[in-house]
């Protein structure tokens, strides 16, 4: 039998769930509604990569790379040193290149809606970079007026992102009482399903994370609650959670 190799994600308690980390290649998809931590979760990888030798790159459609900066600063990911250093890039399809700030970017997408420049730009940042993880925040944002395409974007996704070599994270937005996980053709195209969730019982919020599908590895079946700290996710793999529904 072959020795399958395992990317560690740094999160503790994310590869002790996932028996030791992801499968090198796979593309997850990071689901979950607002506020239950995906980017954090997203940037967490990154930075453990970064720590190891692993050059990341986040595709930043949803934020400023500005503020993606400062957020990550916030947890003590100084991503500075290795953006000088040529091994993060940011993808920016937010701005379009608008404003002073903008214009400082190397990867600058000149709209979500452009798709195949969008691939193109995360093709040569992975090659330029030469990155081994990359996180698309949130793939959502590229299908969320047309459905109807959210399959053929994913497996685009996919072709680059495992075909490069990289294994990735694809955050997937869903509303606070959908059960999925970004609809049918996502889920099913995707390596992975790694769900966060954000419950109230009895009056307090809860956290828990979920790995619904893991290709090429076995991975726990529980519910595990985890908590946000200031130095990123921290989950406690050894207690499990019940929703009771
Ligand atoms: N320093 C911190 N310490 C504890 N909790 C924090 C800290 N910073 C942020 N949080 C929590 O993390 C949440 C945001 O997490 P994150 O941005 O990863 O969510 P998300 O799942 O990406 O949400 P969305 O889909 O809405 O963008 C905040 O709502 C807050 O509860």
């Amino acid at each position: 039998m072959s020795v399958i190799e395992r990317v560690k994600t740094g999160v503790p308690g994310l590869d002790e769930i996932l028996r030791g980390g992801i499968p090198r290649r796979n593309m997850v998809l990071l689901a979950g509604g607002p506020g239950t931590g995906k980017t954090i979760l997203g940037q967490q990888f990154l930075y453990h990569g970064l720590m190891n030798n692993e050059p990341g790159i986040y595709v930043a459609l949803e934020e400023h790379p500005v503020q993606v900066r400062i957020n990550m600063q916030q947890f003590g990911w100084d991503i500075r040193k290795y953006e000088e250093r040529g091994e993060f890039a940011i993808v920016d399809a937010f701005t379009a290149g608008v404003g002073e700030a903008a214009k400082r970017e190397k990867y600058v997408c000149p709209s979500p809606d452009d798709f195949p420049t969008l691939i193109d730009l995360i093709k040569q940042a992975i090659k330029e970079i030469d990155a081994k993880r990359v996180v698309v925040d949130s793939v959502t944002t590229l299908y969320i007026t047309k459905p109807v395409v959210a399959r053929g974007i994913v497996l685009q996704l996919k072709k680059v992102l495992s075909g490069l070599g990289t294994t990735s994270f694809l955050v997937s937005q869903v509303s606070v009482t959908e059960r999925g996980f970004g609809g049918p053709g996502v889920e099913h195209a995707a390596d992975g399903i790694i769900r966060l969730d954000l419950d109230e019982i009895n009056g307090k919020l809860y956290r828990s994370i979920i790995v619904w599908k893991m290709r090429g590895t076995a991975h726990s079946m529980s519910r595990h609650p985890f908590e946000i700290t200031d130095k990123g996710i921290i989950i406690d793999h050894e207690k499990s959670l019940s929703l009771g529904r």
